[in-house]
């Protein structure tokens, strides 16, 4: 096994045996595919007992007492109940009591070294847990080993949220983790000092240890357990809408954490920030969840959208001329440590009252010479507490205020109106400062903000000719609550035009023209590098070298849709590679309107497959343009005029030779074929083209110059037909593996010669559609109905998310 993965269990997902018996599930899938370190929090609810005991004065022995004896039960009768119950596991456990109600009992230590006091009584729940779950994993025949960190992770002697020595750290961890041959189940969150004293370092700490571990041993991925979906766009406490975030940069999460975001630890990414360690949170409730993925990178795709809510908080202004003041007064090395958000001060100029934010904890130690320093100045500081900082990020604060103008309009029109806007230049989020309720409800309408925009799907439009301009028509039009589109470019053979902000039907007009050179590997790499999410592109060219490049979109986790039948009739290994891509990739690759336009060909075939039908033949005409030229012969129309007709209407191929040859009908037939699962490629199809012979070497301008000059033939033909009561039809057959493709000759009164218009049939022969067929019919080609079909399966994809 070369890869090394760390699963780091939270109280939560330890809380009680089923939760313990999922986590050794986990441990059991995962051991079979990499290297598994485990590291595991306290059980859930044992920290804040060991907490609450710290609190009781030794006068309430009974009180203390009955903490410690629960605490003991609660954990030996789970080990008997998981069935880790040897002799050496319960002394193990045992022990560690023992050790608890010493170290608890031990006066000394309390009075004179109170922070390392509490601090060695916390580290008996991470340890008491790693004891416990490496004897359950043992007794599963999963050979373990308890390790407690206080021996290899060392750091200053700040008790309660100690600072890690990091090179000794990763020396001790690597040295104590590197070659055990048993499964490490480490503790979290504590520590020792270089004099060997337990720390703890500080809420959610084993995360951080977690990381430590993974540094120390170059691990390659991290799972953190918890009992949240992932990191959500907001606390779902205050924001019950919240929405998991898929994928999250390094640098995300570590701004978030820093701004209160609790669902790790702040300190969390520090020890890996250059790794490609990848960190996946799941939630224990629903283990089926793939949670948030965290890496180094951007995943393509992904955007950055979150709120956290921080406080309580005081607010006070002052004038300008004693900010400074105040500034001196906070800069003291002793005052707590209120985190990254503990106070903020804008001051705008010197005309204007300097504004300050603090910690309520931090105003509570700065009350009196603050209060001091105002009389003396003879100002009345008047203070607002409790208030709540809402920090939204997002990544479009990169490109424009547009975001935060928008919602504080939307506040604004809920009655909410923030007593303070702090935003930094260059920075992805901003702040507003409310009382508490308030600043619920603005985390909410916020939240709701960020969310209805990740609606929003992308689109590259390739090609806008007929179908693709039409299609642009339509992406205009279209209104939903559900989905929202913003075509960020397109293109056509000669140029390219991109807008983050979207394009419209009335670019191409005035605008493409003006766009850069299309440059296809240029393209790829913008798609791929942007920060946009569900992009999809969509192939409208009818262009060979564009249908090559399907893979490279895929790869990037980008999603494919075409009403180019190229790419699915190239050789038989190609069409299995997309399939691959796709499914490797998780993204779609959609062509519904590769036969019979926007008819519900493929997708109807599908579904009779899905639910056990076996398909016995399909029959009859697919070509909307032959269907087209047909009928205009019947009506007396020259042959020539009516192929230019079809052209201008919109039902030809780019190249209208690629109807007249049969090809365009052959390549429906072969995707047909492959839907089944049959292995056929191009040249095994027999296939009639109506291309005469003189012509076929011709570029396509002398092609349709000269075509006229084969008027006379297509007459006679049509005629004949004619006297029998007869009319042209190009149809075709796939039956027992083959494919038969040509002009017949049809009774006028039969389905296929009543067809009219670009009208297609097929008749769909299966097990349960034997004596009946299931016929699908309706008009066959056009610009509105392609695109209309286009627009369907983006419509599918933007479900699928
Ligand atoms: N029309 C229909 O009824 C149906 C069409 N289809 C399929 O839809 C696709 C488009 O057909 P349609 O709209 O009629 O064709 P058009 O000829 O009207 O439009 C083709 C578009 O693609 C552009 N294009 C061609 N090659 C490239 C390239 N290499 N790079 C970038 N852009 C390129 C063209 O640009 P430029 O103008 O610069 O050449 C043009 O904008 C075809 O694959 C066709 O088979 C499928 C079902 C029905
Ligand atoms: N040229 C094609 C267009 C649709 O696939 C046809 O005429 O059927």
């Amino acid at each position: 096994m070369s890869q090394t993965h760390i699963l780091k269990f939270g109280g939560t997902s330890l809380q009680d045996a089923s939760f313990i018996n999922r986590a050794v599930q986990v441990v059991k899938e995962k051991s079979k595919e990499a290297r598994t370190v485990i590291v595991v929090s306290a059980i859930s609810g044992v920290t804040e007992r060991l907490l609450a005991l710290s609190n009781i004065s030794p006068s309430k022995a009974d009180k203390a007492n009955k903490i410690l004896k629960e605490l003991r039960k609660g954990h030996t009768s789970l080990l008997t109940r998981l069935g880790g119950s040897t002799k050496e596991n319960f002394e193990q456990l045992n022990a560690l009591f023992d050790e608890l109600r010493a170290v608890y009992f031990n006066e000394d230590l309390r009075t004179e070294k109170h922070k390392a006091w509490r601090d060695h009584i916390l580290s008996i729940g991470e340890r008491a847990s790693a004891h416990l779950f490496a004897s359950v994993l043992s007794a599963r025949q999963l050979p373990s080993v308890p390790v407690e960190t206080q021996h290899y992770v060392k750091t200053d002697n700040t008790f309660g949220e100690a600072n890690i020595i990091p090179g000794l750290t990763r020396e001790l961890l690597n040295e104590a983790l590197q070659s055990l041959d048993k499964i490490a189940v480490i503790t979290g969150f504590i520590g020792s000092t270089q004099q060997h004293e337990i720390t703890t370092l500080g809420r959610s700490g084993s995360d951080y240890t977690a990381a430590l571990i993974a540094d120390a041993l170059n691990a390659d991925h991290m799972e953190i357990w918890t009992d949240v979906d992932g990191v959500l766009t907001a606390d779902p406490k205050i924001v019950p809408e919240a929405r998991n975030l898929e994928y999250l940069s390094f640098e995300d999460i570590a701004e978030l954490s820093a701004h209160g975001a609790k669902v790790i630890h702040p300190k969390t990414i520090n020890p890996v920030r250059k790794s490609d360690l990848t960190i996946r949170v799941r939630n224990s409730y629903k283990p089926e969840q793939s949670g948030t993925l965290i890496r180094r990178e951007h995943q393509t795709n992904g955007e950055f959208r979150s709120i956290t809510v921080t406080g309580p908080f005081i607010y006070f202004e002052v004038p300008d001329s004693l900010a400074s003041e105040i500034s001196r007064l906070l800069d003291q090395p002793e005052l707590p440590d209120s985190g990254s958000d503990g106070f903020s001060i804008s001051r705008t100029s010197r005309f204007e009252p300097a504004q300050f934010v603090m910690k309520n904890e931090l105003y509570d130690t700065l009350e009196k010479p603050l209060q001091e320093l105002a009389r003396r100045e003879d100002i009345e500081l008047s203070v607002s507490r409790d208030l709540f900082r809402v920090n939204t990020f997002t990544n479009k604060l990169k490109e424009s205020d547009r975001a935060v103008t928008q919602i504080l309009q939307l506040l604004h029109r809920k009655g909410l109106r923030p007593r303070r806007i702090h935003r930094e230049n260059n920075r992805r989020y901003f702040s507003l400062l409310f009382p508490e309720e308030q600043a619920r409800r603005a985390a909410n309408l916020i939240n709701e903000y960020l969310i209805s925009d990740s609606n929003r799907t992308d689109i590259f439009l390739a090609g806008v000719g007929a179908v693709g301009g039409k299609l642009l028509e339509l992406i205009d039009e279209f209104e939903s609550k559900e989905v929202s589109f913003n075509v960020v470019g397109i293109c056509n053979s000669t140029h390219t035009l991109w807008n983050n902000r979207g394009l419209h039907k009335r670019d191409l007009e005035e605008q493409l023209a003006k766009g850069n050179e299309t440059d296809w590997q240029e393209i790829i790499q913008k798609l791929t590098d942007g920060d946009w999410h569900h992009t999809i592109f969509v192939d409208a060219t009818g262009s060979e070298e564009v249908a090559r490049l399907y893979p490279d979109f895929l790869e990037a986790g980008i999603h494919v849709v075409t009403p180019s039948k190229l790419a699915n009739t190239f050789e038989q290994s190609y069409y299995d590679r997309l399939r691959e891509k796709a499914s490797a990739k998780g993204v779609s690759f959609r062509y519904e309107t590769n036969v019979g336009a926007g008819l519900p060909i493929i997708s109807t075939i599908n579904d009779l497959l899905e639910s056990g039908d076996k398909i016995l033949e399909l029959s009859g005409v697919v070509s909307g343009t032959m269907t087209y030229l047909f009928n205009e012969l019947e009506k007396g129309v020259s042959f020539s005029e009516a192929v230019s007709v079809a052209k201008q209407k919109g039902y030809a191929e780019p190249d209208p030779r690629d109807d007249l040859s049969g090809e365009d009908v052959a390549r429906k037939f072969l995707t047909l074929a492959r839907e089944l699962g049959l292995q056929l490629e191009m040249e095994d199809l027999q296939v009639e083209s109506l291309i005469p012979e003189p012509l076929k070497e011709l570029d396509r301008e002398s092609f349709l110059e000269r075509l006229s000059e084969f008027d006379e033939y297509w007459k006679e033909h049509m005629d004949e037909a004619a006297s029998k009561d007869e009319t042209l039809r190009y149809t075709g057959k796939l039956k027992d593996g083959k494919i038969t493709i040509g002009v017949e000759s049809l009774p006028l009164n039969s389905p296929l010669g009543q067809l009219k218009g670009t009208g297609n049939m097929l008749r769909i022969f299966s097990s349960r559609y034997a004596e009946t067929p299931m016929i699908i019919q309706g008009a066959g080609a056009g610009r509105e109905v392609t695109a209309a079909g286009v627009l369907n399966d983006i419509l599918k994809i933007t479900k699928e998310q």
